[in-house]
């Protein structure tokens, strides 16, 4: 499937989105770098040159302290020289007092002035305040040994008896030889010289501070923080490398561990170096403070970036989707309409006047140019009218107009009356648009085809073409509900062939197939158009006759229609003759309704049947009442074996050679408690029917065959019993069974038993009828063909059934010598009885002169009114009793 344009635009739609989340991420990428590497660049340069200038300003401090510092020892030293002046000069009458008067001593608060004697004593007349003795100390020493003409300066001394400190600066005092005369000191407080400290351009952790090659911090003072006289790593503190110059290092200083951008200066001659430190950090906090806004304002611009460039990409990514949706679209709609079993044309209207009067093609797809049975371009811009000019008349083109005209869809299903397009139905459902209207043809012919073959199936018969009960009884309510307004009449009426069950069972289905599309056809032809002919099922038909009070009119119809169907029908190149019973029931008098009326038409067909077939009959209630007769008898009949309701009698068969009495024929009858003595002629029927039959049989079977071996029993002559069996019992599987048991329970020899059959019955799946009769014949009975003449028995059959007896119906022993006819079947079925090897019995006789027509042509038996009516048992135990024969005069 990875050709279809859905297969294809879903990985286009995700190349495209990994395309342009591809290009976002790239340019959010380099935006980010570009912001922050200027941040980085920014905040690196800021803090450059503000360390650099942290540097700088470190030179710049101590350079202005050690010119400071400087200013302080040669103040320091100015003292000294003074001194040492004037006491080299005036000797011993020199004392400090003479400078004090002359103001020419600095305060003594801050620089104590001594003169020491060359064993390091203070002698007070020198002096103006008490002073430890310098005995031993290393100035002193220094001094003696020295007359270097420099400043000694000493290491921090603590001051005894205080928790001060004080730094002693010294010079030589000579005696005019130039011998040594002792020392004049002046004492400082070594805070002296960090009193500058400036906080405001040193900071809260800046350092200044006087330092000696020695290793000791003679002062330092951080802050408010003074220390003093604490050793130190000189060259750490300092950073200075073979004495040069630490310009603005970076150091960490030891004391606190505080990285500092440090200069240390070391004064010309002297053992000291200045030191100043600027603190790294309070330095940089401003640089600090910088960056952190910086980096919140880069983390601020990364951030707004990715957002608007987050938005951008969905914006794009929903631009693309969309575009390509558009694209899909198009595409899908494309395929779709190419591939579609629909039709579309785009038409443009065309207005005149504001009024849309024609319409123009714009497009159309495959299907639609085929529909035509044309080029798609043979259709472009040809107006409607030109390709369709009965669009005009039939409706169409108003269709399509309306559409336009109120924005609402057309759906139609239509029959195609347009010879340009090639289809018979189709289906339309045009929308409007912009500017016109879109019209989407289905072809239906097909779908529509087979809707009218199954609507017709299911209301028509298969065989005939005829209406079905279904679209019967439709007709039937349209008829009944049209006659109901115009105050008409409907007949219905009921057609019964006669004598077609026949047919159909003798010469098979084909042949019964062919005669009920022929009584079809004759009847169509008959009636007219607005009649309706329709086939119930078998050989029933139903018309609808509407519109009509003329009795006479329809009666002489009625009698036409019997005319067509008794017409000769030919089969097989042989012609056959039909009857028909035909029973009407007319609306409004029988019936108001459609079920009503074919009920009741039914039952006067049933009576035109019983009333002997060939005839019509018209529902009177006397018939509803005989139909509900009938229902009774049905009901009745469910109850008579139990309520041991039924008898035999027994009619007598006489050999017409002997006179005698040979055999009998079982016949029922039914005692009914209030109805009397049922006729088997009212209830066998309706028996078959209901088949209450097959135990009404198998009692008559099991009655006849007991009764006759009581009679043997009794001592009367042995004497052949027939019994008639029905259609329905002969198709019960188990008959042979239950005619074996039957023999078997009652004792009776079963050559003593003859079964009845008719005509019809073993003329019907005769190969079947044959394995059935051998089967009986097997048990030893013998088996006798009743009503035979009035059937269609096929001689080819005939002798293929191992069969007795042929007994000729009463139908042509009554006419047999009033009718020639009837007389020539009876000698055809006497001797076909004969050639066959068969004895020919006639039931029904009932004069002489029938008896001695029947003995002159050889029949071998008879049974009738004329020799003994069926008796009741013992009735018929006293005529054996009595030995009655035919009269010798009869034969
Ligand atoms: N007019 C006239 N009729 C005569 C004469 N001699 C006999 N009959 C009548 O003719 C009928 C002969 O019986 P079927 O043809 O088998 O016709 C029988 C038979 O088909 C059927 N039937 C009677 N009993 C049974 C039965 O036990 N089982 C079956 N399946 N059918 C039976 O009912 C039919 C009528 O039976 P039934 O009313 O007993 O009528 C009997 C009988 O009473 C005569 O000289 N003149």
């Amino acid at each position: 499937m990875d050709h279809t344009p859905l297969f294809k635009s879903n990985r286009r739609r995700r190349l495209q989105m990994v395309r342009v989340i591809g290009t976002f991420l790239l340019v959010a990428l380099l935006g980010l770098a570009v912001i922050w590497f200027a941040t980085w660049h920014v905040v690196g340069l800021e803090e450059t040159s503000t360390r650099e200038a942290a540097a700088q300003s470190s030179r710049e401090l101590a350079e202005a302290y050690e010119a400071q510092v400087i200013r302080n020892l040669g103040a320091i030293d100015q003292t000294l020289r003074l001194v040492k002046y004037a006491r080299e000069l005036r000797g011993r009458a020199f004392t400090l007092s003479d400078l004090k008067l002359k103001g020419l001593l600095p305060p003594s608060l801050v620089f104590d002035v001594g003169i020491a004697s060359s064993d390091g004593t203070y002698r007070d007349e020198d002096n103006l305040s008490p002073h430890p003795s310098a005995a031993g100390k290393p100035w002193l020493e220094n001094h003696r040994a020295f007359d270097a003409g420099n400043m000694y300066i000493s290491r921090v001394q603590p001051v005894a008896g205080s928790d001060t400190s004080v730094m002693i600066f010294s010079r030589r005092l000579n005696t005019p030889s130039g011998d040594f005369d002792g020392i004049v000191t002046l004492a400082v407080d070594p805070s002296y010289f960090t009193s500058s400290y400036d906080k405001k351009r040193i900071g809260e952790q800046g350092v200044i501070g006087l330092l000696g090659q020695d290793g000791e911090f003679r002062v330092r003072r951080v802050a408010d923080a003074v220390a003093i006289g604490q050793p130190v790593n000189y060259r750490q503190v300092t950073g200075l490398q073979n004495a040069q110059y630490a310009s603005g290092a970076l150091l960490v200083s030891p004391w606190d561990g505080l990285r500092r951008y440090t200069t240390a200066l070391p004064l010309p001659n002297s053992p000291l170096a200045v030191l100043v430190g600027l603190s790294e950090t309070e330095q940089l906090s401003t640089v600090m403070q910088h960056r952190h806004s910086y980096f919140w304002q880069a983390a601020i611009a990364s951030a707004v970036l990715l957002i608007v460039l987050g938005v951008l990409a969905v914006l794009s990514i929903r631009l693309g989707n969309s575009e390509m949706q558009r694209h899909l679209l198009q595409e899908t709609y494309h395929a779709a309409s190419e591939a579609s079993v629909e039709a579309f044309y785009v038409l443009d209207a065309i207005e005149v006047d504001g009024k849309v009067t024609d319409f123009v093609m714009r497009d159309t797809n495959r299907r639609g140019f085929t529909l035509f049975g044309t080029q798609k371009e043979s259709l472009i811009g040809k107006r409607l009218l030109e390709l369709l000019p009965e669009a005009a008349q039939d409706g169409l083109l108003y269709d399509l107009i309306r559409v336009v005209e109120t924005g609402q869809t057309n759906e139609k299903e239509w029959r195609n009356q347009h010879p340009a397009i090639r289809a018979e139905w189709l289906y339309r459902e045009v929308v409007p648009v912009k500017g016109g209207i879109v019209a989407i043809v289905r072809d239906i012919s097909e779908r529509k085809k087979l809707e009218i073959q199954v609507q017709y199936q299911a209301t028509h018969d298969t065989l005939t073409g005829l209406a079905n009960r279904h679209l019967l009884n439709d007709r039937l309510q349209t008829a009944i509900a049209a006659a109901a307004r115009q105050r008409h009449a409907v007949w219905v009426v009921f057609v019964d062939l006669d004598r077609f069950k026949l047919i159909n069972d003798t010469l098979g289905h084909k042949a019964g197939d062919h005669v009920l599309t022929v009584i079809a056809d004759r009847l169509t032809a008959t009636v007219r158009e607005s009649d309706t002919v329709s086939r119930l099922g078998g050989d029933e038909f139903m018309l609808i006759l509407p519109g009509a009070h003329e009795r006479a009119l329809f009666t002489s119809l009625l009698q036409r229609i019997m005319g067509v169907i008794s017409q000769p029908v030919e089969v097989d190149e042989k012609e056959f003759f039909l009857g028909c019973s035909l029973g009407v029931a007319i609306y409004p008098q029988d019936g108001d309704n459609a079920a009503e009326l074919i009920e009741r038409a039914d039952i006067a067909m049933y009576q035109a049947k019983e009333s002997g077939r060939n005839n019509i009959q018209f529902f009177t209630q006397e018939m509803n009442q005989r139909l509900q007769e009938r229902l009774q008898i049905e009901s009745a009949l469910r109850l008579a074996i139990e309520q041991r309701e039924f008898l035999l009698h027994y009619q007598p068969k006489v050999d017409l050679r002997t006179g005698r009495i040979v055999g009998a024929e079982a016949l029922i009858r039914w005692q009914h408690p209030e109805m009397g003595m049922v006729s088997p002629a009212k209830f066998i029927s309706l028996a078959e029917e209901s088949g209450l039959i097959v135990p009404i049989g198998k009692w008559t079977l099991h009655e006849a065959c007991r009764q006759t071996k009581a009679w043997i029993d009794a001592g009367l002559p042995p004497l052949k019993m027939a019994v008639n069996l029905s259609a329905r019992q002969f198709r019960e599987p188990d008959l042979v069974q239950v005619i074996a048991d039957t023999l078997h329970h009652s004792g009776l020899p079963a050559g003593l038993l003859e079964i009845e059959l008719t005509e019809g019955m073993v003329m019907t799946d005769v190969n079947h009828v044959i394995k059935v009769l051998h089967e009986l014949k097997a048990l030893g009975l013998t088996i006798a063909i009743d009503d035979f003449g009035t059937g269609y028995s096929s001689l080819s059959y005939l002798h293929k059934f191992p069969i007795d007896v042929l007994k000729v119906d009463q139908s042509f022993v009554r006419d047999i010598q009033s009718q020639e006819d009837q007389s020539l079947i009876v000698q055809s079925v006497i001797s076909l009885a004969h050639s066959l090897k068969l004895r020919a019995i006639a039931e029904g006789v009932e004069t002489e002169a029938q008896l001695g027509y029947l003995r002159h042509h050889g029949c071998d038996e008879m049974q009738g009114y004329y020799f003994s009516r069926p008796l009741p048992a013992d009735a018929f135990q006293a005529l054996l009793a009595s030995g009655k024969t035919l009269t010798p005069t009869s034969t």
